[in-house]
């Protein structure tokens, strides 16, 4: 497996890399980005991803978010893939539209034509990058957590609930909670997975976690300003299933904050901490 370093910066002692390589899965060659911390000179540090939204590239999150001083603090890798696969003969939302295609793959395993050459985010990220990851950088990817935002978040959500052996800790800021029951969902699920709505349960964390996913410790963050909470994000779906199934989450609703990156870069502390610590202690259980 070959990777490319396209950028490399000294970021809080440690390294912001940015690296290209061919993704076998996704058929094309595929962006990401990957911090280091002073730590992993030493030794293989644990690994967080980091899934972002609508229209992101792997780029937004770490010029934005000022996630580094935290994950140096805490001797933890960060790593931000791109959002969709892109390149030539990618397919993209035939009007241009922003919420599908290029920038909004949903982190799903298309199984529909034009989309399920490509589309194929779940794999990638769970099969493809950590392989790639444990292979050529000091990361323990069985020390690891995920969390993300928006689209991202729902992506995190699912890919920490379908594996919970992979994952010690999962988190999001705003996450589309139930895409079965939203537009942007709705439109991505119908044309990545096909009409039949069974098959959609399995990219749904309201969904997962009413089928009686296991438990993993869980926390998310949502603006109560963010434009997109009632119609899209629909946080309240998530507070009732946690409820009705016993299922344990911190939810905290965030007055004043909006859906933007002011609001990522005001609580990213308290997620690197969170999961800092649950990583912490499975190493206390082993
Ligand atoms: N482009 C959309 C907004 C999409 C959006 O808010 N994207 C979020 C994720 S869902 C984001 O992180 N955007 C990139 C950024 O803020 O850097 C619009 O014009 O309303």
């Amino acid at each position: 497996m070959t990777v490319e370093t396209i950028a490399s910066h000294r970021c809080f002692e440690g390294e912001q890399l940015r690296l290209k390589h061919r993704a076998d899965s996704l058929d094309c060659d595929m962006h990401f980005s990957l911090y280091l911390p002073p730590a992993a000179r030493g030794g293989d540090v644990p690994l967080l991803y980091w899934l972002s939204g609508l229209t992101c590239s792997d780029e937004n999150f770490v010029q934005k978010a000022g996630a580094q001083r935290y994950a140096a603090e805490h001797g933890v890798a960060i790593v931000a893939p791109d959002t969709s696969p892109r390149g030539e003969g990618v397919p993209d939302d035939p009007e241009g539209a922003w919420d599908f295609g290029l920038g909004a793959g949903f982190y799903v395993n298309a199984t529909e034509a034009p989309w399920d050459r490509h589309y194929r985010m779940y794999d990638y990220l769970t099969e493809e990058l950590p392989a790639l990851l444990a292979e050529q950088f000091p990361v323990d990817t069985s020390r690891a957590a995920i969390f993300g935002h928006s689209m991202g978040g729902h992506g995190a959500l699912v890919i920490a609930l379908r594996n919970p052996a992979r994952f010690q800790s999962v988190s999001a800021f705003a996450p589309i909670v139930a895409p079965s029951q939203c537009p942007w969902g709705e439109k991505a699920l119908g044309n990545y997975l096909g009409p039949d709505r069974e098959n959609w349960k399995n990219y749904d964390t309201c969904a997962l976690i009413e089928a009686g996913a296991l438990q993993l410790p869980m926390l998310v963050d949502q603006g109560e300003a963010d434009n997109f909470l009632e119609e899209q994000l629909k946080t309240a779906l998530l507070e009732q299933v946690c409820s009705r199934t016993g299922y344990e989450a911190t939810i905290r609703r965030q007055p004043g904050y909006d859906h933007s990156y002011f609001f990522i870069s005001s609580f990213i502390g308290s997620h690197i901490a969170f999961h800092a610590r649950a990583l912490e202690q499975s190493l206390a259980e082993d």
